[in-house]
């Protein structure tokens, strides 16, 4: 679905040059959930930025089904870190948005509102559709902006720690409502954290990187069944075992920055 040839970043602050990713080489399949977990400033959502095609990588190619991405990628829906609601439109405005522009301007007034309304019932916001972003808790916030990604079924969904901020139990709850979503859907999912168990819980692979500037140090295939229950799974003896094996990677090399400063 993506693939990522040979691709490195640089980036400039002025003349001093700061090499973001280093050479990475990945094949995304269709319809995997695909975890990308590493040290803050390793080039995570760089690599997410380049696949919405908001970012031009410095060296190498990233192709989008076979094609080289030129331009905004309108086959992705992203999810970014930061809360992008607009404030002066409702939670319904919101989610509704991005049919709004593009090709989906096309959709029939009853889709549309269908669809408004299936998004908002499955990530759990029936009953706040004329609310505004400041009168919801960061929770209800992220589910919104799920359901406006989702809205326009796109066929690769990309995530950017979107549950960083939130407190434990309702990051339980948030990753049991994607995988429902998800599971099932044949959608393209490539979600980047920080949290390991976060990644192993819910990914098909894992990917770790190192510390800038980013490479492949460590991937996992994660044979864990599905459906999952993300409460429960921690708790199984293979999950430890990933565990283990991919942390084992991110301490290496978190020791081998320590001893290079
Ligand atoms: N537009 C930019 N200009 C200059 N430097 C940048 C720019 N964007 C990113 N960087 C630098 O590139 C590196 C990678 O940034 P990126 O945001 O991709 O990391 P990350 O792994 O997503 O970090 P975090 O987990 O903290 O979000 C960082 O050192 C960052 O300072």
């Amino acid at each position: 679905m993506v693939e990522f040839d040979d691709v490195s970043k640089v980036f400039f602050k002025g003349t001093v040059p700061i090499q973001a990713l280093g050479r990475l080489n990945l094949s995304v399949r269709e319809g995997e959930l695909l975890a990308v977990v590493g040290p803050s400033g390793c080039g995570k959502s760089t690599l997410l930025n380049m696949t919405a095609g908001l970012m031009k990588p410095g060296t190498g190619a990233i192709r989008y089904k076979g094609q080289a991405i030129s331009g905004a990628n309108t086959q992705v829906a992203y999810v970014t870190q930061k809360d992008n609601l607009l404030p002066w439109r409702s939670v319904e405005q919101n989610i509704r948005l991005p049919l709004e522009m593009g090709p989906h301007k096309r959709l029939s007034e009853a889709e549309k509102r269908e669809r408004v309304a299936r998004y908002i019932a499955m990530v759990g916001l029936k009953g706040f559709e004329k609310h505004y972003p400041k009168e919801l808790s960061g929770g209800m916030r992220k589910r919104a902006q799920l359901a406006r990604s989702l809205v326009y079924e796109p066929d690769t969904l990309l995530m950017d720690e979107p549950f960083g901020a939130l407190d434990a139990q309702l990051k339980l709850m948030l990753q049991a409502e994607l995988l429902k979503t998800w599971e099932g859907s044949g959608k393209t999912l490539i979600f980047v954290t920080h949290d390991l168990t976060e990644a192993i819980s819910l990914a098909d692979r894992v990917i770790v990187m190192s510390g800038r500037p980013g490479r492949i140090i460590a991937i996992a295939d994660i044979r864990l069944p599905r459906p999952r229950d993300v409460f429960h799974i921690r708790f199984q003896p293979e999950f430890g075992d990933y565990f283990e094996e991919l942390w084992a990677a991110l301490k290496q090399d978190l020791a081998s920055g320590e001893a290079a400063t």
